[in-house]
């Protein structure tokens, strides 16, 4: 028998979550769920809830938390016979009290980077807005500069990546992020699942992240065996 595996990945805009979560599904086969990619979804499809939050994106606001579980909760009922790992949720107290509430994490993995390195990365950020995939002139350039690789579409710099608005944004990251952290922290049924990774290298990061989500992982499926014998 094997249990369910859930997990979070937290850290700033830039921070390597998008990179990291996308080799952790290919790895370990769990459902990356993408909080942006929910919410551009819902925008595209005009439901309540996306008519809403683009109201807030327009404006470069995070999107109420009300709306935002409205949106998300839902998603991961839908999710109760896959392991998974949710990338860019939560990113506020309230969020994480509702996602405590909803589900039992096993890991939440915060990534620590420096304020200069994130601000390097994501002035070199580009984006395929339709796919989501995300380029690095340096670290994961195009094939084909400024083109998709798969599409051959045109990729884009997000309005927010650029060096004027980046560091209101990082500061209020860090603003909304301690108490989530904090959380994690001291809540008594989230005591031992947090993670943190500070480097300046996803791929320095990522063989420790992968150490930890094997070990966990086997732990979490041993325990499942010896329940199920007993
Ligand atoms: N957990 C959340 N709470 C509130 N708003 C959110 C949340 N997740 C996503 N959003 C909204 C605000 C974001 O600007 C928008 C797109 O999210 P996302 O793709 O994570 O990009 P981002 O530019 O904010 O983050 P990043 O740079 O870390 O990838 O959706
Ligand atoms: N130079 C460099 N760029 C990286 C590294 N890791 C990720 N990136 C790039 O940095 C940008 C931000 O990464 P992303 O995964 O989108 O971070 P997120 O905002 O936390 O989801 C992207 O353009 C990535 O390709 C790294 O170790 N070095």
């Amino acid at each position: 028998m094997s249990k369910l595996f859930r997990a979070v990945i937290m850290g700033p805009p830039g921070s390597g979550k998008g990179t990291i979560s996308e080799r952790i599904a290919h790895s370990f086969g769990l459902k990356h769920l993408s909080s942006g990619d929910f919410v551009r979804e819902n925008i595209a499809a005009k439901t309540e809830a996306g008519v809403l939050a683009k109201t807030y994106i327009k404006k470069g606001l995070l999107v109420p938390d009300h709306v935002m579980t409205r949106l998300l909760l839902p998603r991961l009922e839908e999710m109760t016979k896959y392991s998974w790992l949710l990338d860019g949720f939560p990113r506020t107290l309230a969020q994480a009290e509702a996602l405590n509430s909803a589900c039992d994490l096993d890991v939440a993995i915060n990534l620590n980077i420096p304020l200069e390195t994130l601000k390097e990365r994501l002035q070199h950020r580009w984006i395929h807005p339709p796919s989501g995939r995300v380029y690095n002139m340096c670290f994961n350039p195009p094939h084909v500069q400024g083109k998709d690789d798969i599409t051959g579409e045109p990729l884009i710099q997000q309005e927010d990546d650029r060096p004027e608005a980046l560091v209101a944004r990082l500061r209020h990251y860090k603003d909304v992020a301690k108490p989530v952290i904090d959380f994690y922290k001291m809540t008594e049924k989230a005591k031992g699942i947090l993670y943190t990774f500070s480097d300046t290298e996803t791929d320095r990061i990522w063989p420790n992240i992968s150490t930890l989500l094997s070990t966990k992982i086997s732990t979490i499926q041993s325990d499942a065996r010896c329940a199920s014998t007993h």
